[in-house]
């Protein structure tokens, strides 16, 4: 057991399937993917997860991937490989729509029916099924727990380490201001696991802040005893320009900030001047970022 304060670290072959299927009991399982544009790889993500945990063992109860506003082929594809496929924005069209990762995270809500939630990214390159067991291990042995980050080795693109915002953003930021959640590997991480009835108690950023804020959040009601991490191995995804991920950093920021003031952002949007070489010279970037967050689930 980890001395108090500490985050409860396990990996992922603590357990065996036989162990977790024996431990699952009455829970139901909801796989939920976010996917915005990845039709090159949710199809494997779908067929490979859907094979290993839903038609060899039963530990899966049912697989869904949220279509944020894809322009590609992303909702046929995932349909094709067997998943139950909802567009975000047809998703309680009462409450309207949003851009954004944790928009259609927030919107899984309404769609699902696991009490256990699992959340994989869509665009994983190197990964395997063992992700999803070993994220559950921790909530199916110990009800203390109610958040559970995977951790991972990231291999990035030239010999590069994966994980920019993080490094970058995340980490420092939780050492400045969250230093009881400073022993977290991967913070930023889109492979966790969550109790339904934490997550819909949660506001929910629309855009990439949702992992952090969910962090922040579930160590600020619940202390870090109901968080834990698993080692899963090694794992790495396509990889978003620099540019991009000064927007996530923005979302991520500002989602943090709020929480100092204990207020949502003053703004749903902020304007993120940027700079970048054209042809000799320096041309302005200039983008929007929503801030925007969603009020918990269990209230809309
Ligand atoms: O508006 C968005 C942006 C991203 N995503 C999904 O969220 C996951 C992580 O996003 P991304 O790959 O852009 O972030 P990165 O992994 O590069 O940090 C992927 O499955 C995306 O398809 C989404 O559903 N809606
Ligand atoms: O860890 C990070 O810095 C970012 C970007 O990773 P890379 O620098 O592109 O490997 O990726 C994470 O953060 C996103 C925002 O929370 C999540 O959506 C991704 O799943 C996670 O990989």
């Amino acid at each position: 057991m980890p001395t108090p304060g500490e985050i409860a670290t396990h990996r992922w072959d603590d357990w065996s399937l036989g162990d977790l299927l024996e431990a699952k009991g009455d829970h139901r399982v909801s796989l939920v993917v976010p996917a915005r544009n990845e039709e090159g790889t949710v199809g494997e993500v779908v067929a490979r997860t859907r094979e290993a945990l839903m038609e060899t063992v039963a530990l899966v109860d049912e697989l869904v991937v949220i279509d944020s506003d894809s322009t590609d082929t992303t909702f046929a594809v995932a349909t094709d490989a067997g998943a139950v496929v909802h567009r975000s924005r047809e998703v309680r069209p009462d409450l309207g729509t949003h851009p954004g990762k944790g928009e259609a995270m927030w919107k899984s809500l309404f769609v699902t029916t696991g009490d256990l939630i699992v959340f994989m990214d869509a665009d994983l390159l190197d990964w395997d099924t063992h992700f999803v067991p070993g994220l559950l291990g921790p909530l199916l042995t110990n009800a203390q727990t109610s958040l559970v980050k995977g951790f991972y080795e990231r291999p990035g693109a030239d010999g590069l380490q994966g994980g920019r915002a993080t490094e970058l953003v995340a980490r420092p930021w939780l050492a400045l201001r969250h230093p009881e959640l400073a022993g977290l590997v991967q913070p930023l991480a889109g492979e966790w696991a969550v109790r339904r009835s934490l997550f819909e108690s949660l506001s929910v950023p629309t855009g990439y802040a949702v992992e952090l804020a969910a962090l922040v959040d579930t160590a600020l009601l619940h202390g870090v005893e109901a968080i834990a991490q698993v080692d899963l191995g090694l794992r790495s995804h396509s990889q978003q320009p620099l540019l991009d991920l000064g927007a996530m950093a923005t979302q991520i920021l500002a989602a943090m900030l709020a929480r100092e003031d204990g207020v949502p952002p003053g703004v749903d949007e902020v304007a993120l001047r940027q700079f970048r070489p054209a042809e000799g010279a320096i041309e302005t970037v200039e983008r929007g970022v929503p801030t925007l967050e969603r009020p918990p689930a269990r209230d809309a």
